[in-house]
């Protein structure tokens, strides 16, 4: 079944697009790339949404006019990613987080705008959507959602993996071996190139990292990455979900102020190792064992210098990216929308309690037909 999935991350850089023939179910599952693009948001929407995320207050008319904006720039990369293609029979549009608060004392809360509905009527292709509702309904943190994707696609044998993302947020998926009578487990380990990106953006008019090359010319403050690492998110044990409601500006803010008199590049250097820092702690707290392998994924797998970080702190594990397992590093997220979406429409459950904290497993999303 041919599905398209679309994906906008915290970084808000722009719609990954990912047309994706999908067979099986979940242990036989089998989701090959056809087609991956990804397509910017015109820079005035995405300051909007950013400003949004930022906590920007916003009327019902103004919100109700950006949902139908993202709406109709997901459609279009809808339609662009099959140009010239066998037409899909399925969207799973995951949509733009624009806010998300873990549960605590009450519920959680996640908001994904560009609504399906939209996106349906403009495709007239059937679109899956609102993924993470019904998991926090039911007490779950609605986040992670990719780790039975990574579980369906790359877990082994004998290995003891980590699939690590390293998008805006950083999140874990440990697949123990296939014979292991051990869970899979899934976080988020914190900030992945959130910080980084923000603090390049106040040095200079770049935007990101590239590479890592500027923090590498820096030499990291060790003793402010461990007094951050003291922090509550990173005490706490999964399952755990955040975003940019924790690590964003004002985060950055106070890391910058516990970094006065450091230069540029070993601020840098200082948040990329904290960024390395936190997922290997993280693996050192919570895992049964560290793992083999670390498949990196997202963005982040392009940052040379965060990758020899994460090599030094993790010195027994092979450090990879899921490109070299033939899985696409840059749209393994699209591509498990994808999945999720044919999940829902076959009535397959897609979330993974033991990650979510959800009492069961329910079906994810909202089906839109084409009317
Ligand atoms: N060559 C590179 N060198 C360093 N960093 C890079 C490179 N290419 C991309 N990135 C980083 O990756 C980020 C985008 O990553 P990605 O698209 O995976 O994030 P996202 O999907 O928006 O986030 P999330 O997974 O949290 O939802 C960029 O903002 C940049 O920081
Ligand atoms: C609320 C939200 O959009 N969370 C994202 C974010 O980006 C990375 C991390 O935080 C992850 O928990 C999640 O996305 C991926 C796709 C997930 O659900 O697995």
């Amino acid at each position: 079944m041919r599905v398209i999935g679309l994906m906008s991350g915290t970084s808000v850089d722009g719609i990954d697009a990912a047309l994706v023939d999908i067979s099986g179910s979940t242990e036989d599952l089998q989701a090959t790339l056809i087609a991956g693009a990804t397509y910017p948001y015109p820079a005035d929407l995405r300051d909007r949404i950013l400003a949004v995320c930022g906590g920007a207050p916003l009327s019902l008319a103004e919100l109700a006019e950006l949902d139908d904006a993202i709406a109709t720039q997901f459609a279009q990369a809808a339609l662009k990613i099959q140009a010239n293609q066998a037409p899909a029979v399925l969207i799973g549009s995951h949509g733009q987080t624009v806010f998300h608060r873990p549960p605590n004392a009450q519920l959680g809360y996640s908001l994904q705008i560009g609504r399906g509905e939209v996106i349906a009527y403009q495709t007239k292709i059937a679109t899956v959507s609102n993924f993470r509702a019904a998991d926090i309904a039911i007490g779950g943190q609605g986040a992670p959602l990719v780790p039975p994707i990574d579980a369906a696609l790359l877990r082994h044998p004998i290995e003891h993996r980590c699939v690590q993302n390293i998008g805006g947020i950083g999140n874990v998926t440990y697949l123990p071996p296939l014979k292991a009578d051990l869970p899979i487990r899934g976080w988020d380990t914190g900030a992945g190139n959130m910080l980084i990106d923000l603090a390049v953006q106040r040095f200079s008019e770049q935007t990101y990292d590239r590479d890592g090359a500027w923090a590498a010319r820096g030499t990291p403050n060790l003793e402010l990455v461990d007094r951050w690492l003291q922090q509550d998110f990173f005490q706490q044990p999964p399952p755990k979900s955040t975003g940019r409601e924790h690590f964003g500006a004002a985060y950055l803010d106070a890391c910058l102020a516990d970094a006065s008199g450091l230069t540029q590049a070993d601020i840098l250097a200082t948040l990329t190792e904290f960024t390395a820092a936190s997922i290997a702690q993280s693996y050192q707290r919570f895992l049964p064992q560290l793992p083999d392998r670390v498949l990196v994924c997202g963005g982040g797998s392009r940052n040379t210098y965060l990758k020899q970080r994460l090599q030094f702190l993790l010195p027994d594990s092979i450090i990879c990216t899921t490109d070299d397992l033939g899985l696409n590093a840059d749209f393994k997220e699209a591509i498990a929308f994808a999945v999720l979406a044919y999940w829902r429409y076959h009535e397959i459950p897609g979330n993974l309690p033991e990650v979510t904290g959800a009492p069961k497993s329910v079906l994810l999303g909202e089906i839109h037909h084409v009317v």
